[in-house]
């Protein structure tokens, strides 16, 4: 579904500085994932997600998402990609919303289709998210887990094949985080749709399958649910860490560059200073050494 090499964006500031915020990203998601990405803040993860909905275009690299070439698009396309095949979800999203209009005025407002079929199809988009008992609600009597799941509604009204999500879960309580992410997988099994999910929520990424960790503009690591199928009340019995549920895989790029984690090189008593490592590989293992210690 989506396809990212080497993907750079380079923000021109003025005619002296430039940020280049992301810096040669790899990432590939598959049709029908649903995904977390997560970073520190500055990483670039909302860089990403815009050049994703094809917000800003990239400045160099390769980006294909449904087949499209979002580097060779047309403007007029790329207009057309944003309508079709994307939908977004951003934390603040629910604030955009009217709150004296009900739920179901609130989804029809921003569709393109008239009349009945308009009031049809709003009625049908609240049916998808469990809001259809309270379509005739005002907004502001709704709480903020169900403000956005009206946000999430009107996100589906053109059956886009991607929804991106930026920290949707940012306003809301632990309870109610894990009811849109159930969401969010119920519209995944459900449409098809795949998912890109932006968050700090580390109760969150615990629950998802797949996890890519960006740092200083690249994909440094990923975490990968041990067992797709654990019991999700097993994590609300124990105190989780990601470490627990996931397993951590460093990306390896083209050339064979790996990113090792500060920590690990912490581990082997690595100092900033020291530049090389010792590489060995022994019965099928590669083994990582500080030279100093050999
Ligand atoms: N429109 C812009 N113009 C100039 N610089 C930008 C722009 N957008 C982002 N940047 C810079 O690009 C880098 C990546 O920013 P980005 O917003 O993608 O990070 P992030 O990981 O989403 O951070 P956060 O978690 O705080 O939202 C940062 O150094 C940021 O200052």
């Amino acid at each position: 579904m989506i396809t990212c090499e080497n993907l750079v964006k380079i923000y021109k500031i003025d005619d002296e500085m430039e940020v280049m915020a992301l810096q040669g990203l790899d990432l590939k998601v598959e049709k029908g994932e649903v995904m977390g990405i997560i970073g520190n803040s500055g990483s670039g993860k909302s860089t990403l997600l815009n050049m994703l909905g094809g917000l800003d275009r990239p400045t160099a690299g390769k980006l294909i998402v449904d087949g499209k070439d979002l580097l060779r698009l047309s403007d007029k396309d790329l207009v057309k990609y944003k309508l079709d095949t994307v939908g977004f979800i951003w934390q603040n999203n629910a604030r955009n919303l009217i709150p004296y209009l009900t739920a179901v005025e609130n989804v029809e407002l921003p569709m393109l289709l008239k009349g009945r079929y308009k009031r049809e199809r709003a009625m049908e988009l609240l049916n998808m998210v469990d809001l259809g008992h309270r379509m005739n609600s005002k907004l502001d009597k709704l709480s903020g887990g169900e403000q956005q799941r009206v946000a999430i509604a009107i996100s589906l009204a053109n059956n886009p094949s991607l929804l991106l999500a930026d920290e949707p879960t940012g306003s809301v309580d632990t309870k109610t985080a894990d009811i849109i992410l159930d969401l969010f997988r119920k519209l995944n099994r459900e449409l098809g749709i795949t998912i890109v999910i932006v968050t700090h929520d580390t109760q969150l990424t615990q629950k998802m399958d797949r996890v890519v960790s960006i740092r200083d503009g690249q994909t440094s690591s990923e975490f990968l649910r041990r067992n797709f199928f654990s019991s999700e009340n097993d994590l609300d019995t124990q105190e989780d860490k990601e470490e627990d549920t996931h397993v951590e895989l460093a990306v390896i790029d083209r050339t064979g560059r790996i990113q090792l984690p500060r920590e690990y090189l912490d581990g082997i008593g690595l100092t900033p200073e020291q530049n090389k490592l010792e590489v060995m590989l022994e019965d099928g293992k590669i083994i990582i050494l500080n030279p100093e210690d050999t």
